[in-house]
């Protein structure tokens, strides 16, 4: 059966020299095909009266941002799990997870086929000076143009440590209201216990395994520090490498894909910034973000415009689905409404560096879907987004 590789150019050659436009009679694996290339199995082709297709692969040789969207329980995790799967699979791939649901512990389960290699991380911390000193303010809920956010600001600014960003808020000669509103601020970001000098770095977060980092036992201004320092921290690694390459030591060889669910609640907050960038500079140093959300319209534009590959399984919100039409190239020649997916699972994918759309019945996980027990707390967090 013919297999057809979503998100390579039309002149890039299969392994058995058919291009991403014709299809591929090679078997999709992440074991390197012919030219060396690494593709993951993605699902099927899906023809207009259901019947089932030649198998879809998906890229993992090159950097991609890929968006999927979708309602409530039309597979959204779902298909994140299976885009984490074969990026765990892939050798030189590094995965890494941004899960505020707490739905990915899955990974961990004994998989059909070929291992996943992956970890849960309970209690995700990172460096306090992951977060850059000018995010800090809005970070801790303070006005940045105000006193005490200015305060926070400097203290970020002239120390490492959250510990050292107290000390110089306590010895600082601001006024005492400036200074008791500073280190109230500071006192509440302690009391996340995310921040730790001994944080995550990008060369922990990059040994290959699928690495989750379960939020979601916190709040959405913690999750976004997380998430930010993760983002920034995977990133300036690769940077560094891209400079190091004329002589310094590479920091990061694997490439790293970050995936984040619930996306939008990353993009409105302190993570905005480091997930932009690998958005719009990512792919040159080898950075690939993944992002989930039941809300495209909740996203910035650019997270769309953006996205070389984009999944989109049932959305019925008129906002929602103009504001993936509204990236939509001249390609897309069907109406996004009539060719909406209709049941779980299913996909319609939106494919730049090969300019094609097709419809896809994304595979079944090979390791079990959803998290370990329920939670309030994520349970509170889904009702809050559906509303
Ligand atoms: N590719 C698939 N193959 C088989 N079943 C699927 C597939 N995708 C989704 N499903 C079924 O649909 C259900 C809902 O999928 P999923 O949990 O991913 O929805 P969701 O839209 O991400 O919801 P949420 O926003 O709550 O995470 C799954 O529990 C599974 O039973």
């Amino acid at each position: 059966m013919h297999t057809e590789v979503l998100g390579r150019s039309a002149d890039e050659t299969n392994a058995d020299g058919t291009t991403a436009g014709e299809t591929s009679t090679a078997p999709v694996t992440a074991v390197p095909d012919a030219r060396g290339a690494f593709a993951g199995t993605f699902g099927h082709h899906r023809a207009r009266d259901g019947s089932r297709g030649a198998p879809v692969g998906i890229d993992l040789d090159r950097p991609h941002a890929a968006l999927v969207v979708g309602k409530r329980g039309y597979g959204k995790s779902y298909t994140l799990g299976v885009l984490i799967e074969e990026a765990a699979r892939t050798p030189g791939v590094a995965p890494v997870v941004i899960d505020p649901m707490g739905v990915f512990r899955g990974l961990l389960g004994d998989a059909t086929g070929d291992p996943v290699p992956a970890r849960v991380i309970d209690d995700p911390t990172i460096r306090a000076d992951a977060v850059p000193p000018a995010r800090w303010p809005a970070l801790v809920g303070a006005d940045p143009d105000g006193s005490a956010g200015a305060l926070v600001w400097h203290a970020a600014g002239a120390a490492a440590t959250l510990d050292g960003m107290r000390d110089i808020v306590a010895d600082s000669d601001a006024g005492d209201e400036v200074r008791r509103a500073a280190a109230n601020r500071l006192r509440r970001a302690a009391s996340w216990r995310i921040f730790d000098p001994a944080g995550l770095d990008a060369s922990a977060l990059a040994d290959g395994a699928a690495t989750v980092l379960d939020c979601s036992r916190l709040d959405d201004a913690p999750s976004n520090a997380v998430a930010a320092g993760v983002a920034a921290a995977l990133y300036d690694a690769r940077v560094g490498r891209a400079s190091a390459e004329e002589g310094g030591s590479p920091a990061v060889d694997r490439l790293p894909w970050l995936f984040v669910d619930e996306a939008h609640v990353f993009f409105e907050g302190v993570a905005s910034v480091p997930l932009r960038t690998i958005l719009t500079r990512g792919r040159a140093p080898g950075v690939s973000l993944v992002a989930a959300t039941q809300r495209p319209s909740a996203l910035p534009e650019v997270a769309v415009s953006q996205s070389d590959l984009r999944i989109v399984h049932r959305l019925t919100a008129g906002s929602d689905v103009r504001a993936l039409a509204a990236a939509d190239p001249s390609y897309v020649d069907a109406d996004l409404v009539d060719s909406m997916p209709t049941a779980p699972g299913e996909a319609l994918v939106v494919d730049d560096t090969a300019e094609a759309t097709r419809t896809v019945a994304v595979r079944r996980r090979d390791t079990p879907h959803g998290g370990s027990s329920p939670r309030a707390s994520a349970a509170a967090r889904a009702i809050e987004t559906d509303e």
